[in-house]
């Protein structure tokens, strides 16, 4: 039996289920359709195994035996980077259909092993706390709710479900090939510690969560426009956290390096994309642009207190200055 909670909050929703026909996505799709949640589902096919037509059609035909929408599409072919390409496809692909059809949510089937071996992986290059939880089970992005209902289900709970129930599923043969870093990390490392310690690494994450808050609420989110964020930080040592989860939920994770020179630094750019500026007890990030301002623009950043690599973004997005004096 497994008991999801987070469901309950779906009922009222238009939710989009990110469905690849394998063992993760096929049980978030039963376990929707058991509570009658109302979705529909999206499938990219790459066309990369033998079986992608046939999971496709999989899709289609389970979508209208329960009378969803299933929305497909077929990605290029990638020569170089897979699984990076992959991932941005697909991601621009859902987003494109929560734009167009009104979607609030998008449901991924991330389980328990996918969120160790994301920690795992992490913890092998440097990394602080909220990218080692880098998996969240609810997300707030720009027009909907990222939301991962199966966080605290291991694969092989999964699978069970679907074994008992004689609902189908295909496996995934890429997942074996540890060409791919990631599934070297799950073949080798994130498995047999869930194969042998699941409650306790289910118990472990709640706990970290539960810590990552207490560490959370040391910063205030005070303002946001379209990619402007304004964070007002109640503790120094909060500043890399702040950026660490505002960054990454713009999609970008800062590597070892990069926190380090922003924890020396109070004025800054990260990757030639994102511009930080500590001032004041408040973080401005914002994407780095450079931009010719009239001289009265300026002048409104000034008296209104926006730092200097904050306000060609301003000024191109047509963000007012003077409005920061009404929020502060
Ligand atoms: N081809 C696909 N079509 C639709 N949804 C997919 C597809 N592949 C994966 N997904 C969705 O994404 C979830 C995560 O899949 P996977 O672990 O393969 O992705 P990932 O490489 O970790 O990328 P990310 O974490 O950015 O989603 C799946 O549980 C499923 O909900």
């Amino acid at each position: 039996m497994i008991d999801l909670p987070l469901l309950n909050t779906l009922k009222t929703k238009k939710n989009l289920l990110a469905f690849s026909a394998g063992v993760d996505s096929s049980a978030l799709f039963f376990l929707l359709t058991e509570q009658h949640i109302p979705f529909d589902i999206a499938l990219v096919n790459y066309g990369t195994r033998e079986s992608s037509e046939v999971e496709e059609e999989h899709a289609k035909k389970l979508a209208q035996k329960y009378g969803l929408k299933c929305h497909t599409t077929r990605a290029p072919h990638f020569e170089s980077h897979f699984e990076e390409k992959a991932r941005t496809f697909r991601y621009d692909f859902f987003e494109d259909l929560i734009q167009k059809e009104g979607y609030e949510t998008l449901l991924t089937a991330h389980q328990l092993n996918d969120q160790l071996e994301w920690l795992l992986m992490r913890l092998s290059k440097g990394a602080g706390l909220s990218e080692l939880l880098g998996l969240e089970s609810v997300c707030t992005k720009e027009h909907y709710l990222l939301i991962r209902p199966l966080l605290e289900v291991s694969k092989e709970e999964l699978l069970e479900y679907l074994e008992s129930n004689n609902y189908p599923y295909f496996i995934d043969e890429s997942n074996q090939e540890v060409k791919y870093e990631r599934n070297y990390f799950r073949k080798n490392f994130s498995d047999p510690l869930i194969a042998e310690y699941k409650e306790g690494i289910k118990r472990s994450f709640r706990y970290l969560k539960f810590d990552q808050k207490r560490l959370v609420s040391q910063f205030e989110l005070l303002h946001r426009q379209k990619q402007l964020h304004i964070i007002r930080l109640y503790a120094m040592e909060a500043k890399i956290q702040a950026a660490d989860t505002v960054l990454k939920n713009m999609g970008y994770l800062m590597s070892a390096s990069q926190r380090e020179e922003l924890e020396r630094s109070k004025s800054l750019v990260i990757g030639g994309k994102w511009a930080i500026e500590e001032q004041n007890g408040l973080l401005y990030i914002a994407p780095y642009r450079s931009a010719d301002m009239p001289k009265d623009f300026k002048e409104r950043c000034r008296v209104s207190k926006i730092p200097v690599k904050i306000r060609p973004y301003c000024f191109a997005e047509g963000i007012e200055p003077s409005l920061f004096a009404t929020i502060f």
